[in-house]
């Protein structure tokens, strides 16, 4: 394999600028990731953020009830029936956010130099002198010089759209606040964040828990996005609660955004499935010029231990416009550059008015960032990294991507049940797509035989480069290995992504042995 130690391609030219990039099934192997709200409910709007590349469909409980959220997810899965495209669906907690009700819905006017009161008194009018916020103790948390941020539901980075406090000083419930920027606030919830001061609530909060006990039993989510995680031990506490909720194999994406995350951030790892790097909040906790060697750090973290790592606000001015900055465009690029598995969307697709362009055009960056991404480089990092001897499945899955660069294979096919094989072959991070089939099992409680497999396969959606299908549970044991072959094959040629005299890369476990063997497409064995 060739590469250099560029972050790039060395032998990436300059000329590839101007070349357009042909369009493809797979708009990128990077993941999106679309939080649906009122700007992205609609069917016909879902059905386009399909089109356009969204396969993890978050929906934020910090805003609004299961009713509305219900009727969103039944518009998703009308969408997903009518577009014959998959979604995984992910529920996000509102943890311990303070919040302000905006009654009226009327849009508030702050003005730079006055001053407001925040307070805990909720009989108070809201005005753009006095902001009531529902949480006790928020005279005795903060003290003079603190940074309170209050802002739309999902605030952006712009100053326009967020307002920025200073304490003055506090008497009794009131915290009396000097007003930083000019500001016009709209919409019917207002989040307040204070800069670095911990609030003295759990993470998994009784309103997290009765949540995924209702709703999330109901939908049986196949990830929760555990907000503000904080220790490892947030992410234990929800994986029991889960398991007592009969929700075993939901995913838990831990969302890391405040310095407290930051400084747990090795332990939260080892317990996650996953991890949401939340730049919104890490943005107001960290200086600026700090946030991009978290990144970084926590990026790389996850490529090493095999862990899906998704990069949050990355084109927020996308909200209100067509195009992004150039900054934030050549942000993303950095990000699939880093290693990210995916990039989440929030208030553009929530509340902006461009949703699917949103999409689209974080797929076309992204995509293009993965053309000269210098996989052999990741390679070598990665390899480097994995304690000796390694385990049989590691080793031959490390082989099959680097099989696959060697013969120049059009697909890697993996054949998995719990997703794990999958994801040990996108942590090499091939350059080409990886075809995961999920052979379903057989599972027994004491009540009934259940089939698993619908849940593993949403949640391979969310891991860079793997696109899952459902294998079906007797191809491993009737007629050989060639059924769950000829699915992927059919699949691979029927989105274009295969074509006659291909080859592929398929990687399988049969007993205790893993193997790699190398395929044309027409069936002849190679190798
Ligand atoms: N060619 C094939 N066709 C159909 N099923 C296969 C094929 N190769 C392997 N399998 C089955 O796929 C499943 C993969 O599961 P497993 O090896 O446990 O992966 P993981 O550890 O990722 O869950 C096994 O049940 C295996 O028998
Ligand atoms: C994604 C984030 O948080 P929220 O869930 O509030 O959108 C973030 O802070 O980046
Ligand atoms: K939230
Ligand atoms: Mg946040």
């Amino acid at each position: 394999m060739q590469g250099g130690q560029m972050i790039v391609e060395e032998n990436t030219k300059l000329s590839s600028v101007l070349t357009p990039s042909k369009p493809s099934y797979i708009q990128s192997l990077t993941k999106i990731v679309g939080t649906l709200g009122p700007n992205s409910r609609s069917m016909e709007v879902i059905e386009a953020c399909l089109k356009a590349g969204m396969s993890v469909a978050r929906f934020d409980f910090s805003w609004l009830d299961g009713d509305y959220h219900q009727e969103t997810l039944e518009n998703l899965r009308m969408a997903m029936k009518n577009t014959k495209k998959l979604c995984a669906i992910m529920l996000d907690t509102t943890g311990p956010e303070m919040q302000v009700c905006n009654k009226t819905g009327n849009p508030i006017d702050f003005k730079a130099d006055s001053h407001v009161t925040v307070t805990s008194d909720l009989s108070k009018e809201l005005s753009a002198e006095v902001l009531p916020v529902d949480y006790a103790e928020l005279a005795k948390m903060v003290r003079k010089g603190d940074t309170v941020y209050l802002g739309q539901h999902l605030f952006t980075g712009h100053e326009t759209a967020s307002v920025w406090l200073e304490v003055m000083e506090t008497k009794g419930q009131d915290v009396i606040c000097l007003v930083r920027n000019s500001a016009t606030l709209a919409g019917s919830m207002f989040t307040v964040y204070v800069s670095n001061v911990p609030i003295n609530l759990p993470t998994l909060t009784e309103h997290d828990k009765q949540v995924i006990s209702k709703w999330g039993s109901r939908n049986n989510v196949d990830f929760i996005s555990l907000s503000y995680a904080c220790h490892g031990e947030d992410v234990k506490e929800l994986r029991e609660f889960l398991k007592k909720q009969n929700l075993s194999e939901t995913q838990i994406y831990a969302k890391v955004e405040t310095v407290e995350g930051l400084k747990h951030f090795d332990e939260i790892l080892r317990e996650a499935d996953g991890i949401i790097f939340g730049r919104g909040n890490l943005g107001i906790d960290l200086p600026p010029e700090k946030v991009f060697l978290f990144q970084k750090y926590a990026v790389s973290k996850c490529n090493l231990m095999g862990k899906p790592v998704v990069i949050t606000r990355v084109v927020d001015s996308m909200t209100g416009n067509l195009r992004p900055t150039r900054a934030e465009a050549t942000d993303v690029a950095n990000a699939v550059l880093d290693g990210a598995d995916g990039i989440m969307l929030g208030a553009e697709t929530l509340r902006g008015l461009y949703p699917v362009e949103s999409i689209t055009i974080v797929g076309k960056i992204c995509a293009e960032a993965e053309n000269v991404y210098n996989h052999s480089l990741h390679f070598k990092r990665i390899i480097r990294c994995v304690e000796e001897p390694m385990s049989y499945a590691e080793s031959v899955a490390s082989s099959a991507v680097r099989s696959a660069v060697k013969v120049k294979a059009a697909l890697i096919v993996v054949f998995t049940s719990s997703g794990r094989a999958a994801r040990l072959i996108a942590k090499y991070r091939p350059s080409v797509p990886v075809v995961a089939i999920v052979i379903p099992r057989l599972r027994a409680n004491s009540l009934k035989w259940t089939l698993s497999g619908a849940a593993q396969v949403r949640q391979l959606l969310g891991v860079r480069g793997v696109y899952p299908i459902l294998g079906s549970p007797d191809a491993a044991t009737s007629g050989g290995e060639e059924p769950g072959l000829r699915l992927a094959i059919e699949h691979g040629r029927s989105v274009g992504l295969l074509k006659s005299n291909d080859r592929i890369v398929v990687f399988q476990k049969i007993g205790d042995s893993a193997v790699v063997k190398i395929v044309e497409v027409q069936g002849q064995l190679l190798v």
